[in-house]
């Protein structure tokens, strides 16, 4: 995880202050890049301890096509509550864009289905592609997440909103674009979310593994992240853990969480970080 630690360390020392919505403040950088070789091990980082259960079931509740915090807390996953009405209604964000996007005729569009399609049938195609970010239901930034969601809007806009996966050689690469990034908290999920993608993609479409790469726009460190990052930096990084998926599914749409063992990860110690709303 070198590269997260470089890009982590250039964001502390010489980002620029910048206000943002939350009204935290932020150091940022804009336009940086970060790869991962999958063969490698799974990109998880081990200078703190991830909550991967947290990161598998978003993925999964994604899949699904679900855009209610429900099966999240009901698998004890919390990460996205604070941005939910009552119902536990988060508006047509990544789920609805993925698996339903609306046509102007009302016709619905599953991205996914078509994705797994499109690798197996036309390896070579430069259009693997799912898109989040769908303008006619973006959210009003003036308006509360809660509010945006009751006038049928996205509690906020995607962040991690192009995915593009990549075919030679039997190997499969993924590469998302982020427009926005908060480094210490949401990366290393989107990190994380990728490579398991990734790897349940190239299984159903019987590929290895190639890269991952990660493109961000807004890369930020929150100020109330600071303290937390240079514990991070002064730990040395371990080795990579592996990922198995314990069987092979019918299709994309079905995974278990049971599915999923990550071997040998033994990271340092967990280091909570407040998340700005
Ligand atoms: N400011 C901000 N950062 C984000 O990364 C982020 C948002 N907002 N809003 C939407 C989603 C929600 N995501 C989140 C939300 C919370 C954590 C978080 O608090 N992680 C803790 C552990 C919490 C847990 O898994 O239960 C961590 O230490 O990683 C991570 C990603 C990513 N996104
Ligand atoms: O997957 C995600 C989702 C969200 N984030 C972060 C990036 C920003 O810190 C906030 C979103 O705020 P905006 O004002 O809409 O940019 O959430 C992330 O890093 N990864």
């Amino acid at each position: 995880m070198k590269q997260y630690l470089e890009l982590l360390e250039e964001t502390l020392t010489t980002g620029c202050l910048k206000g943002d919505r939350t009204g935290t403040g932020t150091k940022s950088l804009f336009g940086r890049q970060i790869r991962f070789n999958l063969q490698a091990g799974l990109p998880l980082v081990t200078t703190k301890r991830l909550h991967t259960r947290s990161i598998i079931h978003e993925l999964l509740w994604f899949l699904k096509g679900d855009t209610n915090i429900k099966y999240l807390n009901d698998n004890g996953v919390s990460i996205w509550n604070e941005w939910a009405t009552e119902t536990g209604e988060l508006g047509p964000v990544y789920g609805a864009q993925w698996r339903n996007w609306k046509g102007v005729e009302g016709e619905s569009y599953d991205q996914v289905t078509a994705l797994i399609a499109g690798i197996k049938n036309n390896p070579d195609s430069r259009r693997h592609i799912i898109s989040g970010w769908n303008v006619a239901d973006l959210p009003d930034e003036t308006k509360s997440p809660q509010e945006n969601v009751a006038n049928g809007k996205m509690a906020l806009p995607p962040c991690h909103l192009l995915y593009q996966w990549y075919v030679a050689e039997g190997k499969l690469s993924g590469s998302l674009y982020i427009r926005s990034n908060d480094l210490f908290l949401g990366n290393p999920y989107n990190t994380c979310s990728l490579a398991i993608f990734t790897h349940m993609i190239a299984q159903q479409c019987d590929l290895d593994v190639g890269e991952i790469i990660i493109s961000i726009g807004d890369c930020h460190l929150y100020s109330n992240h600071f303290e937390q990052a240079k514990i991070q930096l002064q730990r040395e990084p371990k080795a990579l853990p592996e990922l198995i998926i314990k069987r092979k599914p019918d299709s994309i749409f079905d995974y278990h969480f049971e599915d999923f063992e990550i071997v040998g990860y033994d990271p340092h110690p967990h280091i909570s970080a407040p998340i700005a709303v």
